[in-house]
Formats: structure tokens, C-alpha cells, sequence
């Protein structure tokens, strides 16, 4: 179960991968991870382990390779050196197949509604037509603030809402694992506090593991047990900044100013 407050004091290199024990292995990591796109190394040497049940929050500077992380550990990217697991089971032997990922670009089926976009991210095993499976996405529908839109193709929808349909089809497979990039940089101030609260939600129903990726380094200290700062290009890993609040937490607690003012520290903004 995620934590309730507590801070991990753990340093993030410090969990090895392969471990003897499976049970003692993070439920993401990655030691060592260089990943270059030709001549340009968009990672270099990162370490970072993330256990089961944490919620952690990924920023930097554009182009740090903060999208590259959350692309190694899903597996879409094969070539890269080091190592990165799910759940102990390396990446490159499959991974752990309870990863969910929502993209920065909602990454739509045009010609589908708003409820076939969501039933794509159901288990492979579950009827779409299923009474039970048309009750869980219709809940997502719910989750996401979309009532009314379930007929709604892609291009009737704003932004906003489309990144929201991408979020509901990321929740619909019910991940263990759930990697976040930038899902809420597009919707408006109010909708975007909301939907934090709804993957805060999601994420204390489901003891799940989030590994967020963000600009908003308020957002970040919002939502995060730590908040890892990548810095420079190529990113590595400046530092790690441990949100000491209690949960529910307030956004005006003083502790998450304080992590606010870390985490810009580290930034150098
Ligand atoms: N497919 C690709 N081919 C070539 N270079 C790439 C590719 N994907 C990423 N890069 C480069 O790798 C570096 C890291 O990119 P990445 O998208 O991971 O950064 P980011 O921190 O997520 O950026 P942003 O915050 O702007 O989304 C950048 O220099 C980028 O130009």
C-alpha cells in the first residue's frame, strides 16, 4: 500500500536489481541506464530504484530525457545500455506485464468513441461487450469528468478532454505499474486539480506504483512521496527531494512548499 505521509528516506541508487529475493526487488529500476539517439546521450548513467506502492514524480528541463526514462521501462526502446526492470523482471526479457503507460500525446483511435478508446487499454482477456467490462469503463468515464461523451469521437473533443480519454484508457487495464508522462500539462488549472486528485484516489484504491513525469514542479511536490530532478542534457539524476507531508495533504502545507522550493533549487530556476 502506498504510504500515508511517511517520506521514503531511501536513496534512490541504492536497491540493486536482480536480487536473490525477488520480493526485495523495487517495483521499477534501472541501474546504470545510458541511452543515446545517435551522437546524443539522453541518458547517462542513471540509477534510480522505485518501490512497490511509491508514488514518484519525474522533473527537469526540456530534454533532460525524462520521456526516455518512462520509454525504457515500458519497453519501447530496445537499444540502451545499463540496465531497467519492472518488478525484478528485466525489461528486455518482456518486463513486467502490469505496466499501464499514459503518453504526453493522447495517442487516439479517430474513428472510435470515447468508450472504445477506453475499452483498447482493458486486459486482453476481458470482452469489451461484457456487461461488467461496459460498467468499468463507464466508471473511468465517470473518473475522468467525461459524462455525456461516451459517443464522442476524438475530434469532437477539446485537448483536454482527449488526454483525460488517454488517462481513462491507461486506468482501464488496472496496472500494478502506472507510468504518467506529462498526463495533465494540457487541461485547465481547475481540471488539472481535479484529475490529480483522481489518480491520487486511483492510486490509494489500488496500492499502485506511479511514476509521474512532469514540468509542474507544483504538481510534482502535490502528488509524489520524491520527487527526482534530472538534470542537464544528458539527463543524470541532480538529485532526489523527499515530500514530507502528510496525506490527504493540503496544496498550501508549508512541507510542500518547502520540497517546492527544493525541487526549484535543484532546477536552478
Ligand atoms: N527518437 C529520437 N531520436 C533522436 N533523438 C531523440 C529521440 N527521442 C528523444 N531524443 C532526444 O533525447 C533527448 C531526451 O529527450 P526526451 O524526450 O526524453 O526529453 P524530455 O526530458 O522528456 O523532454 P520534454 O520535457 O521536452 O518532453 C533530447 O535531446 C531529444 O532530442
Amino acid at each position: 500500500m502506498p504510504s500515508t505521509g511517511e517520506a521514503s528516506k531511501r536513496d534512490p541508487a541504492e536497491a540493486t536489481l536482480g536480487s536473490e529475493d525477488p520480493a526485495a526487488d523495487p517495483a521499477l529500476a534501472v541501474r546504470g541506464l545510458t541511452k543515446r539517439y545517435g551522437d546524443t546521450v539522453a541518458l547517462d548513467e542513471v540509477d534510480l530504484a522505485i518501490d512497490g506502492g511509491e508514488f514518484v514524480a519525474v522533473v527537469g528541463p526540456s530534454g533532460c530525457g525524462k520521456s526516455t526514462l518512462l520509454r525504457v521501462l515500458t519497453g519501447l526502446e530496445e537499444r540502451f545500455e545499463g540496465r531497467a526492470a519492472v518488478d525484478g523482471v528485466d525489461v528486455r526479457d518482456g518486463g513486467s506485464d502490469a505496466v499501464g503507460m499514459v503518453f504526453q500525446e493522447p495517442r487516439l483511435l479517430a474513428w472510435a468513441d470515447v468508450r472504445e478508446n477506453i475499452a483498447v487499454g482493458l486486459p486482453a482477456d476481458v470482452d469489451p461487450d461484457d456487461p461488467a467490462a461496459r460498467d468499468r469503463v463507464d466508471g473511468l468515464i465517470e473518473t475522468v469528468g467525461l459524462d455525456g461523451f461516451a459517443e464522442s469521437r476524438p475530434g469532437e473533443l477539446s485537448g483536454g478532454m482527449a488526454q483525460r480519454v488517454s488517462l481513462a484508457r491507461g486506468l482501464a487495464y488496472e496496472p500494478e505499474v502506472l507510468l504518467l508522462d506529462e498526463p495533465f500539462s494540457a487541461l485547465d488549472q481547475l481540471t488539472k486539480y481535479e484529475q490529480q486528485d483522481n489518480l491520487l484516489d486511483v492510486w490509494r484504491e489500488r496500492g499502485a506504483t506511479v511514476a509521474l513525469v512532469t514540468h509542474d514542479v507544483e504538481e510534482a511536490a502535490y502528488l509524489a512521496d520524491r520527487v527526482v530532478v534530472l538534470g542537464g542534457q544528458p539527463g543524470t539524476v541532480e538529485t532526489v527531494v523527499d515530500v514530507e507531508a502528510d496525506r490527504p495533504r493540503e496544496r498550501t502545507d508549508e512541507a510542500l512548499l518547502a520540497a517546492r522550493r527544493e525541487i526549484t533549487d535543484a532546477l536552478g530556476v
